[in-house]
């Protein structure tokens, strides 16, 4: 997977004729320098007088020229191995970029799939001409006519994609109504067999109210509460949410959407259940629980779930809670979005993390209290639990997107790009370090088909805008917005003074290889959990996941954000100069 690199010094005689095949920055051998070696054991020969030379001298140049003959093919052998490297490089490229489109149009059908099972639903806004299509668990969306036609595409395109890539069957099949619909699983649960590595697919977004109707009440109690989406600026309630994101009418590009806008999100149908996550082994914190369990149960009326641990404590101090629900395997766990509505963190920003990576899909919004020390994601009080929550199960609420990172491992073994180990969603950031080890990293980067630079140091961390302010931060990286897409690319102790932190934008690919002439293996964690080790010639692979984790505001985005590095992180602290001193009149 990495470019091979040779290392060749060669020096001859002394000054200007001096010859050397050296190995600059970066790793790449400058050729040009091997066809000048010839060149230079010429004019050497040159500025040696050949009258009365002996024998010796005679041969001594005849052996300098072999050498340098044999200097000039290696560097054309070398040329054209490089060559032949490059174009096996591209044609590699050329197959991923089309498999990566592959798999952006099955995801992409996906998406265009649930449309069509809600086409029936759709009705004509005639204000604005947009059909109004609302999804009964998760979002209302408007879509223009048009889309209609893209559905169809999008149907054909993932026959072709089933046909060539098994990958992403999701179990679906055709109907005699020409509908898809989903494979029946003997155990009634088909959405584990739109798992795919424990990463959810879009099926999931599907109604589950046919499946409520017929399992009886208990099951309709369940059914999950919908709501609506909606973006607006400067205060300003912009309900129309185009598609169109940029215009070019007469020749002037005009861009309508920003995908930075305030979301705000509204209840359209009463929240039924919780899903309370606490931070282990404290007694603040379990205090605290019980309290709110009973505050939910006997005055909210809601279906509260908790982890199992906390179950067991909470029974521990009284067998009142025995209403409160738990689950008993991960299996189960991969199905928790589809039955909670909202889910209550009650700790510091490690339990909003330990939150996220509990779903491996969609993300029920998270109401994060503060009960840490530092709580950049935490905006809410503990003490006033109660107006918070009323005020969050009535909504509006203000929403924080946060983006996430879908990091796949790719073994060297590995026969392709999609063979790879369970993928595993980052909140924070993904860092891939030296580990134990004493050596510097040594990381091959790409972005998408392009080489980007090898990092050799303490290592990298590839982070959200939501991780910016964490281990990025603390290496030298910006603090982002956590509702500004992008990927942080942030070295860690670079060895070189000029290796600046990057961003990059939302939609590429990065690709860290550890090459085969690396010193040791690195080191891959996740949210600062989950270690893996990289072995020469093992990949991993990040882009921004489709599943972001929506935390419910204080007050809005943008304040959350500023307040937090104020009070957080004291950012830019400073007493202010006083008014007598010295000044321009
Ligand atoms: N040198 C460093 O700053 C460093 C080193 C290792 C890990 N971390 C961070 O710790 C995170 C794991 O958090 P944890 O609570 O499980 O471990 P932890 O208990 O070690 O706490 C790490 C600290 O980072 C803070 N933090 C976490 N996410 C943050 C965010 N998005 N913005 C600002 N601060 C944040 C936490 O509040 C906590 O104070 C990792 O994702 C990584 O970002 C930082
Ligand atoms: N429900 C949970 N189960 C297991 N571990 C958890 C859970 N919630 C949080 N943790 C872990 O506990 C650790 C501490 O959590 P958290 O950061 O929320 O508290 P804190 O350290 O007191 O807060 P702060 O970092 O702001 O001081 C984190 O490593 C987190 O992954």
């Amino acid at each position: 997977m990495s470019p091979s690199k040779l290392d060749s010094t060669a020096s001859f005689g002394n000054g200007d004729a001096s010859i050397s095949c050296s190995k600059p920055e970066n790793g790449f051998v400058d050729s040009l320098s091997l066809f000048h070696s010839e060149k230079a054991v010429e004019e050497l020969l040159q500025q040696t007088p050949v009258e009365g030379m002996d024998e010796h001298l005679i041969e001594f140049s005849e052996a300098l020229r072999t050498v340098a003959k044999a200097l000039r093919r290696a560097a054309e052998g070398k040329a054209s191995a490089q060559a032949e490297a490059a174009e096996w490089k591209r044609r590699y490229e050329l197959e991923r970029t089309r498999n990566i489109q592959m798999e952006r149009q099955v995801s992409g059908n996906n998406i265009c799939e649930t449309l069509q099972s809600w086409w029936t639903r759709a009705s004509l806004d005639n204000a604005t001409g947009m059909i109004r299509i609302i999804f009964p668990c998760l979002v209302s969306w408007d879509v223009s006519k048009e889309r209609n036609k893209r559905v169809s595409e999008a149907r054909n395109a993932e026959r072709f994609s089933a046909e060539h890539n098994g990958d992403f069957d999701c179990g679906r099949v055709e109907n005699s109504n020409n509908q898809l619909v989903q494979k029946n699983e003997p155990d009634g649960h088909s959405e584990k067999g739109c798992m795919k590595h424990g990463i959810c697919s879009h099926e999931v977004l599907r109604d589950r109210e046919s499946d409520s109707n017929s399992n009886g009440d208990h099951n309709k109690m369940m059914r999950k509460a919908s709501f609506k989406l909606s973006w607006w600026c400067k205060g300003e309630n912009g309900d129309q949410h185009k598609h169109d994101i940029v215009s070019f009418e007469k020749g002037n590009i005009t861009t309508a959407e920003r995908s930075s806008k305030q979301i705000s999100l509204k209840w359209e149908s009463d929240p039924q259940t919780v899903l309370i996550l606490t931070k282990p082994n404290s007694v603040s914190v379990r205090i605290l629980c019980a309290q709110m369990v009973r505050w939910l149960k006997e005055k909210k009326k809601l279906n509260i779930y908790v982890e199992p641990r906390v179950r067991v404590e909470l029974l521990t101090e009284s067998s009142d809670f025995n209403y409160v629900q738990t689950w008993k395997d991960d299996g189960e766990i991969l199905l928790l979005h589809t039955k909670v509505d909202l889910v209550i963190t009650l700790g510091g920003d490690g339990t909003v993390l330990w939150a996220a990576s509990m779903f491996k899909g969609p993300v029920p919004p998270i109401v994060p209290f503060s009960l840490g020390s530092l709580g950049f994601m935490t905006p809410f009080h503990s003490e006033h639990y109660k107006e918070c929550l009323d005020s969050v199960l009535r909504g509006p609420i203000s929403i924080t997107l946060r983006h996430r990172l879908l990091c796949r491992v790719v073994r060297d073994a590995a026969k392709n790009e999609y063979d790879t180990e369970e993928p595993i969603l980052v909140l924070n950031e993904v860092t891939i370090d030296r580990g134990i080890s004493s050596y510097l990293t040594n990381l091959e980067c790409y972005c998408d088909n392009s080489f980007v630079t090898c990092v050799q140091g303490d290592g990298l961390i590839l982070s959200t805008t939501s991780g910016s302010t964490a281990y990025s931060l603390a290496a030298g990286g910006s603090m982002v917005h956590p509702q500004v897409p992008g990927i942080l690319f942030t070295p860690i102790c670079p060895h070189s003074l000029s290796f600046r932190p990057l961003i990059l934008p939302e939609h590429v690919t990065v690709r860290i290889v550890v090459p085969f002439n690396s010193r040791s293996p690195a080191w891959a964690s996740f949210d600062g959990k989950d270690r893996k080790q990289l072995a020469a010639g093992d990949a991993l692979l990040c882009s921004m996941a489709p599943w972001p984790v929506p935390t419910a505001c204080q007050v809005d985005s943008t304040n959350d954000f500023l307040r937090s590095i104020h009070d957080g992180l004291h950012w830019n602290l400073r007493k202010t100069q006083s008014f007598d001193g010295p000044r321009d009149l």
